[in-house]
């Protein structure tokens, strides 16, 4: 059953062979669709030559004219469309740094890394599969098109595609191809950080990553990668945790716990992770390892963003402590005096014109100290009572100290 996806592009592909040309399916979509995942984009290899591309299509982009590759807009999608090539080593993230266009299919499938990825089907859904890749999907292996050591020096993240692929898929590398890793597992050094990250966070998130997670961590390769280095901390991140529905911020901060760091800053920036990731991962370590100490305060339940509480909640629940379900924390949050602070009955603006002082850090420390009284019932949450509470009781308490 072709899915959406294969369905929208289909017009794309009959409309190029129309043009006298061939056009395939090619790549992680094919395999996927084979395999039964969800199929995200679907790419296309043609023997039209990128001009001959936009000479077909009335909407085109040329997001990678050098390498071949145009973007065709058709329903409001867009869809990359690859001349048949063979290439030579990636300069960054996506892009090869030496092509060659080819007017023949099989060529393009040969340039590929692994077998099942370099089956393509036409428009009348049929194979073209020269290295066996859907006998190989059937028995469950990675292995390489043609030689490992090639395939690897042609571009060593394709190690760690191997590796991904095995977490993502459940996959096992087969014997020349766990080789070739072996002995090329060096070349990683060379590979930009940002294409790393990118297989790592796939690796991280795989529906099998904890059969395959010792694995990786034995073999070289994690010594090429920003504090992974066969650590045998991590060992425990998959075999002792459990880490199923945790997302890509919450399954780091578990890494970092298990590497017993504070701050992921240090080490989040030697993968170049982006200024988000830096911040969530932060964010989410600081408030577990408090949580790791103390149940949450009402000034917590009131204070940590609802998302923040409940992600902490399902690490507490991956190590096996004990932990709260949403309904229970819904439940506590009901049960304060002010349960957000949109709620509270004053601004900074109010405070300023009462005391008749500048703005500054004073500010937050006086909403903090409200806050607080409401939230232990001290203090109504209405506004002429905090008005009071700020002339009588924080102003004398301030002016004296
Ligand atoms: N280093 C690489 C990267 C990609 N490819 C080929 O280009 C296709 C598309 O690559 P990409 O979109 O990066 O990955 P997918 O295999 O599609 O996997 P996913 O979409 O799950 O990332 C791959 O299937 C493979 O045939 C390759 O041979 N070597």
């Amino acid at each position: 059953m072709l899915s959406e996806q294969f369905k929208q592009a289909l017009p794309i592909l009959k409309k190029i062979e129309e043009a006298g040309f061939q056009a395939y399916f090619v790549g992680g979509a094919v395999r996927d669709l084979i395999i039964g995942r969800e199929v995200n984009d679907v790419d296309i290899a043609t023997s039209a030559l990128p001009q001959e591309v936009k000479g077909i299509f009335p909407k085109t982009v040329d997001v990678g004219i050098e390498h071949g590759t145009i973007l065709v807009i058709h329903n409001g999608e867009g869809y990359e469309i690859t001349t048949f090539r063979t290439e030579k080593g990636y300069e960054d993230f996506r892009r090869p740094s030496e092509v060659s266009f080819v007017r023949n299919l099989e060529e393009d499938l040969q340039r590929r890394d692994f077998t099942i990825n370099a089956i393509a089907m036409n428009a009348n859904g049929e194979f073209v599969d020269p290295f066996n890749g859907l006998e190989d999907i059937e028995q469950k292996v990675i292995r390489t098109v043609g030689s490992a050591d090639e395939r690897f020096q042609e571009d060593a993240l394709r190690m760690m595609r191997a590796i991904r692929f095995q977490s993502q898929l459940g996959f096992t590398m087969d014997k020349t191809c766990r080789e070739g890793l072996e002995n090329n597992a060096a070349l990683l050094e060379h590979i930009a950080i940002e294409r790393k990250l990118q297989e790592f966070e796939k690796l991280l998130l795989g529906e099998y990553v904890s059969i395959y997670w010792a694995d990786f961590l034995s073999l070289k390769l994690s010594d090429y990668l920003p504090g992974i280095k066969r650590n045998r901390e991590l060992l425990k991140l998959f075999h002792t945790f459990r880490l199923s529905h945790l997302t890509i911020t919450e399954r780091w901060t578990l890494l970092f716990y298990c590497l017993k760091i504070d701050d992921p800053s240090t080490l989040l920036k030697q993968w170049k992770a982006s200024n988000k990731r830096i911040k969530d991962c932060r964010l989410l370590l600081q408030v577990f390892y408090q949580r790791l100490q103390r149940d949450w305060t009402d000034y917590d339940l009131y204070n940590v963003e609802l998302p923040t509480i409940l992600s902490i909640e399902k690490l507490m629940n991956s190590i096996g402590n004990s932990y709260f379900s949403k309904k229970d924390i819904e439940e506590r949050i009901d049960t304060l005096a002010i349960k957000n602070g949109d709620l509270l009955a004053v601004t900074g603006k109010d405070l300023q014109a009462w005391a008749n002082k500048k703005g500054g850090p004073w500010i937050k420390e006086c909403l903090e100290l409200i806050e607080k009284e409401i939230l232990s019932r001290n203090l109504p949450n209405e506004k002429d009572a905090i008005e009071k509470w700020v002339m009588n009781e924080w102003l004398h308490r301030s002016n004296n100290n």
